[in-house]
């Protein structure tokens, strides 16, 4: 291969053919460039809807034709249950920023343990922001949030609207590629219009006309935050909002592993088959009584549990 004639980028934004390459090889650093997959099709091709994701390196050539994908470090996912297959939403990331509000919508414990499973199986180091404070924070939700923080888990409270906490927060993702995932409203679009003031941010409109096509569900989009020396110091690679996060890349087996609050307890149970649900002598069940598992915790893992085993008992029918 010619090196002369290639360059390194990577991928800020893309749909089908079409890829928005930033942080060129090169003068200078701020271009950006339109180039093409060759026939739609990489050499790696794990994922053939997405073979590109924003995060991915790649190697171009002088006419905007992308050659190859530079391995990668890691890839966030999400269970994409139309094509019933795991959907690449962004690669190489440092972290992913689980976001949550307070008020509207309310806070949901739910989503977060979701977004958690999805980080742990991708072996990306999560951490939880909720937004909206302004809109004032209840001691139940502290109680809530404490969970997270128990589980070595950082815990950020911050208001788009008023500025409070956003410099922890903005010290948290300096000088690396974070993720961002949310459920619709939180602030995702408020969060990153505040950072790149520069950009008419549109996610929720572009998204919203891609959906209805057949390919993009999955507009992620990584933006640059340029410091006064030329270098950026922030990526940011966000996400389509989204109303729930399937969990079918994992078994119903499997599931507790996910929950590192249960390990003092998985073992004890009387049954090593032990679905922690309605088993006698399940110590996960009984750590749960005892107030040593927080009921939100068990709850969500048992509405999972629930939702993997239809889905397997469907999967035999
Ligand atoms: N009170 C309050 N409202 C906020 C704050 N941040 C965002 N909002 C409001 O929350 C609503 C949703 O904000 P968006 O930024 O559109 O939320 P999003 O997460 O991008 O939602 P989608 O575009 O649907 O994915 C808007 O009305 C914002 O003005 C905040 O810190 N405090
Ligand atoms: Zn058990």
């Amino acid at each position: 291969m010619n090196e002369v004639n290639h360059r390194h980028g990577t991928v800020l934004w893309g749909a089908n053919n079409i890829f928005a390459l930033g942080l060129l090889s090169g003068e200078d650093p701020r271009e950006t460039w339109e180039c093409r997959l060759k026939g739609k099709r990489l050499k790696v091709d794990d994922d053939p809807y997405n073979p590109l994701s924003p995060g991915d390196r790649v190697m171009v050539d002088r006419h905007g034709t992308i050659l190859e994908r530079l391995p990668r470090a890691n890839a966030f996912h999400r269970w994409n249950i139309k094509r019933n297959n795991l959907q690449t939403l962004a690669a190489n990331l440092d972290q992913v920023v689980i976001m949550g509000s307070v008020g509207t919508p309310p806070f949901r414990p739910r989503f977060l343990d979701r977004a958690l499973i999805c980080a742990e199986y991708d072996s990306v180091t999560p951490i939880i922001a909720i937004n909206k404070t302004d809109l004032g924070v209840t001691d139940e939700v502290l109680e809530r949030l404490a969970v997270y923080h128990g589980l070595g888990i950082p815990v950020l409270l911050f208001s788009v609207e008023t500025g409070e906490g956003m410099p922890e927060l903005l010290s948290l993702l300096s000088n690396r590629v974070t993720g961002i995932v949310g459920q619709s409203g939180v602030g995702k679009s408020s969060l990153l219009q505040s950072i790149f003031p520069e950009v008419v941010i549109k996610i929720g409109e572009v998204s919203e006309k891609y959906q209805r096509g057949r390919h993009t569900t999955t507009l992620a989009r990584m933006y640059l935050h340029w410091s006064g020396d030329g270098t950026p110091d922030l990526k940011i690679i966000d996400t389509p909002g989204v109303r729930e996060l399937g969990m079918n890349f994992i078994t119903p087996a499997d599931l507790s592993f996910y929950f590192k609050d249960f390990d003092p307890y998985r073992s004890q149970c009387a049954f090593s088959s032990c679905t922690h649900d309605h088993e006698p002598g399940c110590a996960v069940t009984q750590a749960f009584e005892d107030d040593l598992i927080h009921p939100d915790r068990y709850e969500s893992y048992l509405r999972i549990l629930q939702e993997l085993t239809l889905a397997k008992q469907r999967k035999y029918e």
